[in-house]
């Protein structure tokens, strides 16, 4: 309250916790599934934080929701059925509209309360619901997967939050194959995938089963502030071979003709961040050994 520094940590980083200035409580509440909190922050504008963990925040949200949204679909000429996995904030579905290939925008989310309350607080993230090929369906991945049709879609976008909670089992093996399924041949999934300073572990195991399930693997990462270590991974996977080729955008943003609804430009993502997010450090390349 009034000036009250937060800190974040919990067992995914125990040891260090970024803090922010709380200028003011905005919202608080339990749902089924997480604790769901909604401050002002003194510079970085709203945060909204699920079981003490930054999900994102006015200033930085871009840099994430732009990245994970566009580094798939501008790398499939032409994108038209669409899977998010979690995205319940809107910020996803918000990118996903600016391409006008794009037919059907399917969301499955756990967690309405997360929908509602950024409804209501991040109008600039929810507008993604307004866009009229959006379906929203409220219930657990794992279930709305093993019914939907195999090879539907061209593209899914796993925008969860950490394997700590109701995400525990989006970075297990049998979700994985489930997507494998969901997936068009030639088709590209994107999964968040933490830090390379703090979860090069988790990241090797991420990437070993993706390895199993799919073709080709990569990693991209990209700077956020608000998430620990500052930087933020991103696994993408085809069911196809090395052909799929992720690290161009066959699909460039620039000339996309704007079609989206909302009038709310690009703000991080650019092709040629595109390109430099598949560039690894050292460290990771041999700790990851396959990449
Ligand atoms: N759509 C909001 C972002 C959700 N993903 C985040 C990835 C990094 C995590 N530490 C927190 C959630």
């Amino acid at each position: 309250k009034g000036g009250k520094a937060v800190y974040f940590n919990n067992p995914m980083w125990p040891v260090e916790a970024h803090s922010l200035k709380v200028e003011k409580v905005l919202f608080k509440d339990k749902s089924d599934f997480q604790e769901v909190l909604v401050f002002e922050s003194a510079t970085y504008g709203k945060v909204l934080v699920l079981d003490g963990i930054v999900q994102l925040t006015e200033k930085d949200e871009c840099a994430y929701q732009e990245m994970i949204a566009h580094l798939p679909l501008c790398s499939i000429s032409s994108p038209k059925n669409v899977l998010v996995v979690g995205g319940g904030d809107g910020g996803v579905l918000r990118e996903i509209s600016r391409h006008s290939s794009v037919e059907v925008i399917d969301i499955c989310e756990i967690d309405k309360m997360v929908i509602d309350v950024s409804k209501k607080f991040f109008p600039e993230l929810a507008v993604g619901f307004e866009d009229p090929r959006v379906q929203l369906h409220i219930g657990d991945a794992a279930e709305f997967l093993r019914k939907s049709p195999e090879g539907k879609y061209d593209a899914i976008i796993v925008d969860s939050s950490d394997p700590v909670g109701p995400a525990q089992a989006l970075v297990e093996k049998p979700f994985f194959e489930t997507l494998a399924r969901a997936l068009k041949p030639g088709g590209i999934l994107c999964n968040m995938a933490e830090s390379m300073w703090l979860h090069t572990h988790l990241i090797e195991d991420m990437i070993s089963i993706c390895r199993q399930t799919f073709k080709s693997v990569h990693y991209a990462w990209s700077s956020v502030p608000t998430y620990p270590s500052g930087v933020i991974g991103f696994v993408l996977c085809s069911t196809e071979g090395p052909a799929v080729d992720f690290k161009n955008p066959i699909n460039p943003i620039e000339k996309l003709d704007g079609a989206m609804p909302h009038k709310r430009e690009l703000k991080f993502y650019n092709s040629d961040m595109h390109r430099a997010a598949f560039a690894l450090p050292t460290f990771l390349k041999r700790e990851v050994g396959s990449l």
